[in-house]
């Protein structure tokens, strides 16, 4: 990573609640993907991870949370290493995963979909899943549905408030708005942010960049699994080498 970048970054991540730092690995006994990677949150904040095609977002949102083992760097959950746990360890200690695709059990109802997603709690979930109901009123009146009849952007938000169940303290989701159309992605991102103004930290990859960049506390610009660019959504937005190479100009 050259210095600029490193500063960048070093700048954005003061008090984090979740971060990866200087992540190397990649797959198995395969090549690194990561070079020295960085992504951190803090608290109620919405940090977005964007970059070309193959540039390793999704694959350094799975190296967080402990899908794939680092070689080198640390991942931090509220000052605690993490490491070296498992992602269900991660999940107990407040991580909350959306992946891409099969992220809803389709023949279970939606109402089903939230149970499962509260499997770790002990404690009544009815005040939870009024949350949920609230935040998307469409799941209340097809939670008897079964899921996989649901639109692309009613499942994204059966596979959000399952995570949500949980309660997490972060919340990761690896392309929420991909094939949702532009009204639909618009409607996910503003209840993105209602979760975060409830003080959930909210990590995710996006292909639509400068959408997301529009919603971000934080930006990071991955280029072949390293840091390339790193600020707020603001100042990657008007930022003219990142326009030109990442944002179509
Ligand atoms: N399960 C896997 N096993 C081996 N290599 C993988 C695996 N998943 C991804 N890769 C490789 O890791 C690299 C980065 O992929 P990754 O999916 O993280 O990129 P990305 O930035 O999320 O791209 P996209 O926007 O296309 O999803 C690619 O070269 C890809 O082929």
């Amino acid at each position: 990573m050259s210095r600029a970048a490193e500063a960048q970054v070093a700048e954005v991540a003061q008090d984090p609640v979740l971060i990866g730092e200087g992540m190397t690995g990649g797959y198995g006994r395969g090549a690194d993907i990561l070079h020295g990677c960085t992504i951190a949150v803090e608290r109620g904040k919405i940090a977005v991870i964007v970059g070309p095609n193959g540039a390793g977002k999704s694959t350094a949102m799975k190296a967080v949370f402990g899908m794939l083992n680092i070689r080198e760097g640390s991942v931090r959950l509220g000052g605690k290493d993490i490491t070296a746990l498992s992602p269900q360890a991660r999940v107990a200690q407040g991580m909350a995963f959306v992946p891409q695709v099969r992220n809803i059990f389709p023949s279970l109802s939606v109402e089903e979909n939230l149970d499962m997603g509260a499997f770790l709690r002990r404690d009544d979930i009815s005040e939870t899943k009024a949350q949920i109901f609230d935040l998307f009123p469409i799941l209340k009146d097809k939670r008897r549905q079964a899921a996989g009849e649901l639109s692309g952007g009613q499942r994204q938000q059966v596979a959000v408030g399952r995570a949500l169940m949980t309660r997490p303290e972060v919340l990761m989701l690896d392309e929420p708005t991909a094939g949702v159309s532009p009204i639909v992605m618009d409607e996910l991102f503003d209840r993105i942010i209602e979760v975060a103004r409830t003080g959930i930290s909210i990590l995710m990859v996006e292909q639509n960049a400068r959408q997301a960049l529009e919603i971000a506390d934080v930006g990071y610009v991955l280029v072949q699994g390293a840091n390339a660019h790193t600020g707020t959504g603001a100042e990657l937005l008007s930022d003219p080498v990142v326009r030109r190479s990442f944002l179509g100009g």
